[in-house]
Order: structure tokens, then sequence, then C-alpha cells
């Protein structure tokens, strides 16, 4: 399927994301592209664990998952951080349908290393008939990055990993990572594009650091097949092209060739 744009959008702000931004995917939309949102949920995971008086460590970015943190962490995501979303592009006059990775096994994921890492999962494969279905009833679909591990156990997954593994079993065009930043900051500065020796570059001096090195990794090994461009963008609205798209920093394979 042609023109498909996958979009993640971070925990950092996914609940400050204005109207405009749903807006401006309904847009996207109405221009004859396939939106497909992907969700994280860091901060509500974060939150929910400090009420139920759990503890929580992350390992390498990723958050060790014991079966009470994945059972707070599906309440999050598949509960209140993906039914707020579906209303919000409902308010915005767009349909959209919410699931996480365990419906209709959207999802598969192996476990990455159960012994330091816990319940945590590496997506395996994506059911893309499923989210096929719904763009092709113009419909969202809106993913919560939890997976199932195929003998009905499931595990929790890196919400720019699960965008990142959507992007290329759809055979994306375009992957956007929606965050609290404007893009990459190099010196206190945007820095338009970034191919993929930068990237490694800038994680080795430190310049990015955190958060931000899960979402280029992602960046970085999505660039295959259809995949040309991958943005980090904010998404506060305001960096929107008239047909949706949004600005931001563009990571490509060779900058060169970026447009
Ligand atoms: N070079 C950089 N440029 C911009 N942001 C960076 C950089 N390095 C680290 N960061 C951090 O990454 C954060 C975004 O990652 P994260 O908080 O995980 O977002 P999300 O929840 O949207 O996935 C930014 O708010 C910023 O603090
Ligand atoms: C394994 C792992 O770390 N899972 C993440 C899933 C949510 C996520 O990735 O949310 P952000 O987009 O806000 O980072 C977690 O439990 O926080």
């Amino acid at each position: 399927m042609d023109q498909i744009v996958v979009i993640k959008c971070g925990g950092s702000t996914v609940d400050a994301l204005p109207s405009a931004f749903f807006e401006s995917i309904a847009a996207m939309k109405e221009c004859g592209k396939h939106p497909v949102v992907v969700h994280g949920g860091g901060p509500a995971i974060n939150d929910m664990l400090k009420q139920l008086d759990i503890e929580s460590e992350f390992v390498n970015g990723l958050r060790k998952t014991t079966d009470e943190v994945l059972e707070a962490a599906e309440m999050v995501l598949s509960g209140k951080v993906n039914k707020n979303l579906v209303a919000a592009f409902q308010k915005a006059g767009t349909q959209a349908v919410g699931m996480s990775g365990v419906d209709g096994e959207l999802l598969k994921a192996s476990p990455v290393d159960l012994e330091t890492l816990g319940l945590v999962g590496k997506v395996e494969e994506v059911n893309e008939t499923i989210i096929e279905f719904f763009i092709k009833n113009d419909v969202i679909p809106v993913i919560a990055p939890i997976a199932s591990a195929g003998d009905g156990e499931k595990l929790n997954v890196n919400a720019d990993e699960a965008a990142a593994a959507v992007a290329r079993a759809l055979e994306a065009e375009e992957l956007v990572f929606v965050t609290d930043v404007d893009g990459v900051l190099i010196n206190g500065k945007i820095t338009e594009k970034l191919d993929v020796d930068e990237i490694d570059t800038l994680i080795k001096n430190k310049t990015i650091y955190g958060g931000m090195i899960p979402k280029v990794k992602a960046a970085a090994a999505s660039l295959t097949g259809n995949i040309e461009k991958v943005t980090i963008a904010n998404g506060n609205g305001k960096n929107t092209y008239a047909n949706g798209s949004l600005k931001g920093t563009a990571i490509m394979k060779q900058k060169e060739t970026i447009t």
C-alpha cells in the first residue's frame, strides 16, 4: 500500500498534543496519505507505578519489566493513553481505532533478555493485514506497544522500536517521531539533516543522550526498504507544512539525497 506515514507519538508529549496536531494528521489523510499512529507513554507509566508503589528501573533505555510492571504498563498504554489519542482524533473530525500489539497479534515479540530486562520484547512479526484493513476503511490505526509473545503471554516493547518495526513491515514512505523537542539539537541548535554515520558520532560524543538514543537508533535501523526519510519533530503543532507534514530533523542514509 502506497503513501503510508507512521507517526510515533512520544510519551513526553502525548498529553500535551494540541488540537492543531490532530488536525494536521487529519489534513495529511485528506491529502491522500495514510497515517498510522504508534504511541508511547513512559511518563504516564512512571506516574502509575509511583501511585502503586512499584519500583522500576531502566537498563540501556529500556524499562525492566516484572509481571506487576507489565500489568501497570498495559493498563496505562492500552487504556488511558491509547483511548485519549483515539478520542482526540475523533474530536479533530477523523475516525480512529485503538489497539495494542496484543489485539490480533498485531505485534509478535520475543524477550530481549529475560534475565536483565524481564518481560521486555523485541518485535519479530507485524500483522500488517489488520493495520491495512483499518487504513482501507479510512480509519487511523492507533497502536500501543504491548506485544503478544505468541503463547498467550505479553511483552513490553519500547515505543520507538515498535514504530520502526511497524514502518518497516508496512513499507511506509515516512516515519515521524513526534516528541517534546523540535528535532535533534547540536550545541543548542536544531539540525535540519543528519545521516546514519553522523548519528553514531553524536551518540559517542554524548550530544545525543537519554530518550533520544532509542529514537535515532530506531530511525537508522528503519532506513531500509521503502523508507527514505525519518523525521524527528515537535508535536506542538507549530512546525507543520500546509499538507500536514511535520518539520524537524530529517534522518537519511546519505544526507545529500534529502530533499
Ligand atoms: N541531541 C539532542 N537533541 C534533542 N533532544 C535530546 C538530545 N539528546 C537527548 N535529548 C533528549 O531526548 C528527549 C526526547 O526523548 P524522550 O523523552 O524519550 O521522548 P519521547 O517520550 O517523546 O519518546 C528530549 O526531551 C531531550 O531531553
Ligand atoms: C520496554 C520499554 O521501555 N517500554 C516502554 C514503553 C513506553 C514507551 O516507550 O514510551 P515513550 O515513547 O514515552 O518512551 C516503557 O515501559 O516506558
